[in-house]
């Protein structure tokens, strides 16, 4: 007993230690000359066991600012000691500089890459334990979208550190295996193939759920004009991710605003490479959304799909969770890129993915917990100093009693 509290006491000595210090983003373009030129093993764990502790210290901090209800659901408890656990096997690395550290410390990292694999999944589930039990105020609503937008920037950022370093200095069965690659990152990702890839594995789902599926006219554009193969330097698997998200999105729109109809409309991509900006653009011709609805689509939970079944664990349904789109924006937010969806409703949407072409400039995006970061848990959503539409909130009553008093006057 004596011992546990003096761990957890010493936890949160440390927490607070690493805390302080503010992650440090690295460029692709860093990633890339250490996997190639400059790093060694070595470099690389001394690097490592300093920035993860800091990177776990400063989200967990900020996990334990989260409502108290939200902090007792067993899901949220089960990602809590998840994180603890990972944080204070790191800390058995904080000294000595011995080799034999080495391979330990990369069995380790495979560990706790292993041990985190579920976590977007099951803090979902402590959101919604939270939603059962107590339901969901927009105070609180507020606080979780911005909470899991940076958890899971975090995440991926300590996924990308333990996945460039298993696969650069791992064992064989870690190794990556392209010739090409640089450990996760690929200098000359080919864009176009990474869309048709994205789109024939969505177009399986769209078959298997709807027996049919869109077509696809793929345009590329490079200064010049020339017909060559779009490159960039990107995690092709972070690519894959948005684009089969977005896939599936559009397919799902099409083939349901049409579904009168013997044939549907193409979708259509546009991958254009400028000097700053490589976008790829995918238009669909889905029904689109209306405007009031698009500040939701980015939301966490929102979905206007059933919810999949689950037990259907076998096979993955075409949508349903409604973190598709969030999760894919923070994957382009997280190399300095975006995605934004701009509809017609009545007609369609076109989606676009951002990625920066310039790997000194495709930093990581990454959150940083501070005073301002505490106070945004503190704070509740400020009076709006505008006028609301009159069917909303309290405002709308002097509306009201404006038209109500001037039918009055007029019979
Ligand atoms: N291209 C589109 N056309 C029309 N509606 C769209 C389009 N893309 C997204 N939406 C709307 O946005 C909602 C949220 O999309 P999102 O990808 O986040 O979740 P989902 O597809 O419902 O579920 P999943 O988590 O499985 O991806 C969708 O349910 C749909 O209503």
């Amino acid at each position: 007993m004596r011992i546990a509290r003096c761990l957890l006491q010493r936890m949160g000595v440390m927490l607070d230690h690493y805390s302080q210090y503010n992650p440090m983003p690295l460029s692709m373009k860093q990633f890339i000359d250490f996997g190639s030129k400059n790093g060694c093993q070595e470099a690389s764990f001394h690097f490592l066991r300093k920035e993860l502790p800091v990177r776990l210290a400063n989200i967990m901090k900020e996990i334990s600012l989260l409502p108290d209800n939200l902090l007792t659901m067993p899901s949220v408890r089960l990602v809590m000691s998840w994180y603890e656990q990972s944080f204070q096997e790191l800390l058995q690395f904080e000294s000595g500089d011995e080799m034999s550290h080495l391979p330990k410390f990369t069995d380790k990292l495979i560990n706790i890459r292993n041990r985190h694999t579920n976590v977007v999944e099951t803090m979902a589930q402590g959101i919604l334990e939270l939603k059962e039990t107590h339901g969901i105020d927009v105070n609180t609503e507020n606080r979780i979208q911005y909470f899991l937008d940076r958890f899971y920037m975090s995440r991926i950022s300590i996924r990308m550190l333990i996945n460039q370093h298993t696969l650069l200095f791992g064992s064989d069965s870690e190794l990556g295996n392209h010739p090409r690659h640089i450990g996760s990152i690929d200098p000359g990702c080919n864009v176009l193939h990474v869309v048709q890839d994205a789109f024939e594995n969505a177009r399986f789902l769209c078959e298997q759920y709807y027996l049919m599926c869109p077509e696809i006219e793929i345009i590329c554009k490079s200064p010049g004009n020339k017909l060559k193969n779009i490159e960039i330097v990107y995690v092709p698997s972070h690519l894959y991710h948005m684009l089969f998200e977005l896939f599936k999105n559009a397919m799902r729109a099409v083939v349901e605003h049409h579904s009168e109809e013997t044939e549907v409309p193409k979708l259509k991509v546009m991958i254009c490479k400028g000097v700053e900006d490589l976008t790829i653009k995918l238009s669909d011709e889905g029904g689109g959304v209306p405007r009031s609805k698009t500040d939701l689509l980015f939301q966490y939970m929102y979905s206007t799909a059933p919810q999949p079944c689950r037990s259907n664990s076998g096979s993955a349904p075409l949508a349903g969770y409604g973190y598709g789109l969030p999760l894919s924006r923070l994957y382009a937010r997280y190399f300095h890129g975006d995605i934004i969806l701009n509809s017609l409703e009545g007609f369609g949407t076109d989606a676009l993915i951002y990625l920066k072409v310039l790997s000194n400039e495709a930093n990581e995006l990454l959150p940083v917990y501070n005073t301002t970061t505490s106070k945004f848990y503190a704070s509740d959503i400020p009076v709006s100093d505008w006028s609301s539409s009159p069917s909303n909130g309290p405002s709308s009553t002097s509306t009201r009693t404006y038209f109500t008093s001037a039918t009055a006057c007029r019979s």
